[in-house]
């Protein structure tokens, strides 16, 4: 796939990034030896049987947990013992499961919500919510951008599943954050809204990292760049898709077959 970074002949740069990532629970080593790059503008996927350690992986390098050794760096910066509110205010975000979103709020007021934190209003929670009238147009954006239009004024609770999925994407993308870890975000969705789905990340990754736990393979062929497929802990292989898909320790791990 082109990126713009690729169509614009630049290369893109690396954002986020691991060196020797473990994690043992007890004696149990349920991430070895992780080494991971993931650049700006780029999509990239973290698939893998289950039990292969990937949410282990995301838990990691958004420091909900602490590595057992390993280093983990973000633009740059040592990030290895930093505590998870710190990274996230670094760009490092993960989308959250639907509990984010407020389901007795509008879609609308629940951006606006979201859009206070980077505008450093998150103390005036308490205020009245016409206290964030300055920020209707940034969530009219951003509202457009990932296709709730129509959906403006709907309460939360009253979407579909895969719109609620979408208004959670749009509460994160208003921290705009550089690097945006999505765990399964098409996970029980229709045909149609994993189709739109797909079109938002591909658009909002055009300026920020996307990383994604996936386990839909026709999903990951179409929008990501680059695979690391794990098993059991440790990297199996790493590339983009018509690489990993050719290897054979992947068709046997990840598939159970060598065919196909
Ligand atoms: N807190 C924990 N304590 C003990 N073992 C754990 C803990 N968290 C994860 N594990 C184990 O680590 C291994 C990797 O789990 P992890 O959830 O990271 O895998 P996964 O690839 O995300 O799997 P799935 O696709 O099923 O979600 C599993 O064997 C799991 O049982």
């Amino acid at each position: 796939m082109q990126t713009s970074a690729h169509l614009s002949g630049k290369e893109p740069r690396v954002v986020l990034s691991a060196r020797g990532l473990s994690k043992s629970f007890g004696g149990f080593h349920a991430v070895k030896n992780v080494d991971i790059d993931v650049l700006d503008t780029q999509i990239h996927a973290l698939i893998g049987p289950n039990g292969a350690g990937k949410t282990t992986v995301f838990n990691l390098l958004t420091k909900f947990l602490q590595p057992s050794s390993g280093r983990i760096e973000l633009l740059g910066e040592d990030i290895t013992k930093t505590a998870p509110d710190r990274v996230a205010r670094k760009g490092l975000v993960r989308s959250f499961q639907i509990s984010a979103v407020f389901p007795h709020l509008s879609v609308l007021d629940n951006v606006r919500v979201a859009l206070q934190r980077p505008n450093g209003l998150a103390t005036q929670f308490w205020q009245p919510l016409s206290a964030l009238d300055r920020l209707n147009e940034q969530a009219e954006a951003l509202i457009d951008r990932v296709g709730l239009h129509r959906e403006r004024d709907a309460i939360a609770e009253d979407l579909s599943y895969g719109r609620k999925r979408v208004l959670e994407i749009a509460t994160t993308l208003a921290l705009d954050p550089r690097v945006l870890l999505l765990d399964e975000p098409m996970a029980g969705m229709g045909l149609e809204d994993v189709a739109m789905v797909a079109e938002i990340i591909k658009s909002v990754a055009r300026d920020r990292a996307v990383l994604m736990v996936e386990h839909n393979l026709k999903i990951v062929s179409d929008i990501c760049d680059h695979i690391t497929v794990l098993q059991r802990g440790e990297i199996l292989a790493q590339g983009d898709y018509a690489t990993v898909s050719q290897d054979q320790r992947v068709r046997i791990a990840y598939m159970g077959t060598e065919e196909n």
